[in-house]
């Protein structure tokens, strides 16, 4: 049977009769073809990607696996559809925290068209995307078992500053995601840091980027998972994934300086706060709990 993910923080969702994405509990996750030739364009990276014998294991564990394509019945009720078959990358996680971040200083490709190119900078400038090349798309962290997660609602997160940012990136990592207290980072060591933790990892990702130039990913956006039960029994099941391959497009020789770019501004931001983690307070940034929503576990609303 399937049904929508508990643990999807941002895209297009299969709630209220809308096309998104389901799961069938035993670790695939289906995401419909989206509309225009972004379906098409995503499958035909996928099984680029996956018939390409020089992309090394130590790279490939980035992408969700992919198992082709199947119709299935899809969520808004339109009947059967093809969907896009995928590794599902939350599965059999409790209490996920994690984190959708869209790289790049600019969402739209060269070959997009005059509508497609306005719509992108628009949110580009309205948001961080510009700034810092890359913006939040959707968050969430847990807490406790009597506050559940900490998940501001979309359009905040939209409307984020850098310092939000800052913040943001902060919480994440905190015991007190949810309190108008500083954030604690008492996480940070273990997500963030070591030798098997995000920032690790996202330099691993780095590296690969400083070399690769048969991709260009525009709108491609990186998961940062962990579970915070694993944290407190001292052990680090971070995770840093690569989601959204509508727009890849071929590199022709060149680095993809637009995502490197990005990623190099976000592997800065967590450096700082593994090396000062009392730094950069943000008094003020993501404190108003009008756009805030701090849900029982088991009731995740936006
Ligand atoms: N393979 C996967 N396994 C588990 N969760 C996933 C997977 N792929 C995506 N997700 C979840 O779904 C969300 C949206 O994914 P994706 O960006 O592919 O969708 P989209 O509708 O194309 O998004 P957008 O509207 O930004 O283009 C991600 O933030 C993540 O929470
Ligand atoms: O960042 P948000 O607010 O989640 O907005 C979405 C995001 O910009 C996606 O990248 C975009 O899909 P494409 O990149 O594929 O255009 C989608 O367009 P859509 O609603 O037209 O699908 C937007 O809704």
């Amino acid at each position: 049977m399937l049904k929508a993910p508990d643990y999807q923080v941002a895209g297009h969702k299969a709630l209220d009769g809308q096309l998104g994405p389901l799961v069938d509990g035993s670790g695939r996750f289906y995401k419909p073809f989206q509309k225009d030739e972004r379906g098409v364009q995503e499958v035909a990276f996928y099984t680029t990607f996956s018939s390409n014998t020089k992309i090394l294991d130590h790279i490939r564990r980035f992408f969700p696996i992919f198992y082709g394509t199947q119709l299935v019945e899809a969520s808004d009720g339109s009947g059967l559809c093809p969907h896009i078959v995928l590794q599902d990358l939350i599965s059999n996680r409790i209490h996920l925290s994690i984190m959708d971040i869209k790289i790049g200083s600019r969402t739209w490709y060269p070959q997009a068209s005059e509508d497609y190119f306005q719509k992108c900078i628009k949110k580009d400038r309205e948001t961080t995307t510009v700034p810092l090349g890359f913006r939040i798309s959707g968050l969430q962290a847990y807490e406790s078992e009597e506050s559940g997660f900490w998940k501001p609602n979309r359009k905040h997160v939209l409307d984020f500053t850098m310092n939000d940012v800052r913040s943001a990136l902060r919480k994440f990592v905190s015991s007190n995601p949810s309190s108008d207290a500083e954030p604690d980072c008492s996480y940070a060591s273990i997500v963030y840091g070591g030798s098997t933790g995000i920032l690790a990892q996202l330099l691993e990702l780095k590296a690969w980027f400083e070399d690769q130039t048969v991709f260009h990913f525009y709108s491609c956006s990186v998961l940062m998972l962990y579970e915070k039960q694993a944290v407190l029994e001292g052990r680090s099941d971070a995770e840093v994934k690569l989601v959204d391959f509508a727009h890849v497009f071929d590199g022709e020789g060149v680095i993809d300086h637009n995502f490197l770019g990005g990623l190099c501004s976000l592997i800065k931001f967590i450096s700082e706060i593994l090396t000062s983690p009392d730094q950069f307070s943000v008094k003020g940034g993501l404190q108003d709990s009008e756009n805030n929503c701090f849900c029982s576990e088991n009731s995740i609303k936006e």
